[in-house]
């Protein structure tokens, strides 16, 4: 697959995703429409949403080996198309039990979308998941400019349709696309060995974390699914905020889970922080953000946590907790994503529903259940941080993850004395200066002894830095060679 198809069909899948992260709220962001719409109460409303994590959740298993079987491709445009039924449906009608249909058409969707894009891009780019992760940026954005274009749109006094016509033609002109564009070949279909997710015996902390992950599969996506349905909502309600505000409050989020899946993707590249350890920050900055948004009156406050909140809460937290699920059973990774999300679809249904039922006490009432959620993450996980320790503390992994992180600090440390080298190693010529400096040299192992407080390994100390030393000074030779050649 030449470079040009690659980044025509990396284009033509994020701009589905970003459709898709428009069909994630698009219902929600419309609530108190549509039930003027349909004639029912927002509790109805709220239950019709539910219809997307059904259909996601039915579809899960059978569209993966769909996906198998009949290519990416086949998938992806099946994907698109029942998207287009449901953003058209939704104008069209007037009766609940057609609108709950269509949302179960769009949780459909987004299965049958996932089990084509993820594995295309692992097939277009030799397996590196990087790519996977701007799919969340791309929903994120299109979480990010949906509110903003409602709460325009509502001021104005504009149709509320609009939104979804717009968005279907968008994924109308993007499924021509897609019909000339190439998928890149999938490799032989090697054999299919049967793996079993537990093929060790599974000790007691491992059956603890097996938990553990599955209830975080359910409040991860549970803790987002709730905010981005009544954020508006409660802050025209509680906050006093006029239309544009209070949908502003959601692209803020967006925002933010732009920034953070920018910022943990990077913090976990350089291996900064242990992934446990990230996870429980992450969950505890949550609820601390989450107390601020439910109970604190002041608009500019609630705005400015909602951005982080973005950032703690959507900003990969649930993928990160994917990666310590799949790093323990690096054989059943597939598996262990399929019930992870699986209990995603859970929350994806459930959610709508028990937060239908609190709206009938109040707005509040419904945003507050996501500290109760974050809350269950937060302890969910300082139980698992626990479990973890335990079982590395038999193994060489997190000694290991130790030693990677300081290396990256020493990388970095000697890019930057090399740097002063070169400098050195230049000076040197203009004064004719030789690049060996015995006292210079002296004077740093002199000043290094003293500093060591093992004593016992100086000899490695000294070792090492005159190891540098002798790099440094072949360095400056041949900086200084290319120096007098130019
Ligand atoms: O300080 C200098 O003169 C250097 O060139 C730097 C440096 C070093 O690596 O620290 C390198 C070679 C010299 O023998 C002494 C020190």
């Amino acid at each position: 697959m030449n470079r040009s198809n690659k980044v025509r069909l990396s284009l033509i899948l994020y701009l589905n995703y970003f459709v898709h992260g428009i069909g994630l709220i698009i219902l929600t962001q419309n609530m108190k429409t549509l039930s003027g719409e349909w004639g029912t109460p927002l509790a109805v409303v709220s239950f019709a949403i539910s219809g997307m994590g059904i259909g996601k959740l039915i579809a899960y298993y059978a569209l993966g080996s769909l996906s198998d079987r009949y290519g990416r491709k086949a998938l992806v445009v099946f994907g698109m198309g029942l998207y287009v039924v449901f953003f058209f449906g939704i104008t069209l009608t007037h009766d609940f039990h057609i609108a709950y249909l269509l949302t179960i058409l769009a949780g459909m969707a987004n299965s049958a979308l996932d089990s084509g894009t993820y594995p295309t891009f692992l097939e277009m780019n030799g397996n590196n998941g990087a790519y996977n992760i701007l799919i969340k940026a791309a929903m994120s954005l299109g979480e990010f400019v949906l509110p903003i274009y409602i709460g325009l749109n509502e001021n104005l006094g504009g149709w509320y349709g609009m939104s979804f016509i717009i968005t279907g033609a968008i994924l109308l002109i993007n499924l021509i696309l897609i019909s000339r564009t190439k998928f890149p070949q999938r490799p032989k279909t090697e054999k299919q060995i049967s793996q079993r997710l537990f093929s060790e015996r599974l000790t007691a902390p491992k059956i603890g974390m097996l938990i553990i992950l599955s209830i975080y599969g359910y409040t991860s996506m549970a803790v987002m699914i709730l905010f981005t349905q009544w954020i508006t909502l409660y802050g025209i309600d509680f906050l006093g905020m006029n239309n544009l505000q209070a949908h502003f409050l959601l692209s803020l989020y967006s925002m933010g889970s732009i920034i953070g899946v920018l910022l943990i993707f990077s913090i976990l590249q350089r291996g900064l922080i242990r992934d446990i350890r990230l996870i429980v920050g992450l969950n505890g900055l949550s609820v601390l953000n989450l107390l601020v948004i439910c109970f604190s009156t002041h608009p500019l406050l609630v705005s400015i946590t909602s951005f982080l909140f973005g950032v703690t809460a959507a900003g990969g937290v649930m993928q990160v907790g994917l990666n310590i699920f799949s790093a323990m059973f690096p054989h059943a990774k597939g598996r262990v994503t399929g019930i992870y999300f699986s209990f995603g679809s859970i929350a994806l249904f459930t959610v709508p529903i028990i937060t239908g039922m609190l709206s009938k006490i109040s707005t509040a009432a419904a945003l507050r259940f996501d500290i109760v959620l974050a809350l269950i993450s937060l302890v969910i996980w300082v139980i698992g941080h626990r479990l973890m320790d335990s079982i590395e503390s038999s193994d060489l992994s997190r000694e290991r993850r130790q030693i990677n992180s300081i290396d990256f600090f020493i990388l970095k440390l000697l890019q930057r004395r090399f740097k002063h080298v070169r400098a050195i190693g230049l000076k040197k010529i203009q004064q004719n200066g030789t690049i060996f400096d015995s006292a210079r040299e002296k004077e740093i192992l002199d000043k290094i002894e003293q500093k060591i407080r093992d004593k016992e390994n100086s000899r490695y100390y000294q070792s090492i830095f005159k190891s540098i030393m002798t790099s440094s000074k072949n360095y400056q030779s041949e900086v200084q060679e290319k120096g007098r050649v130019q």
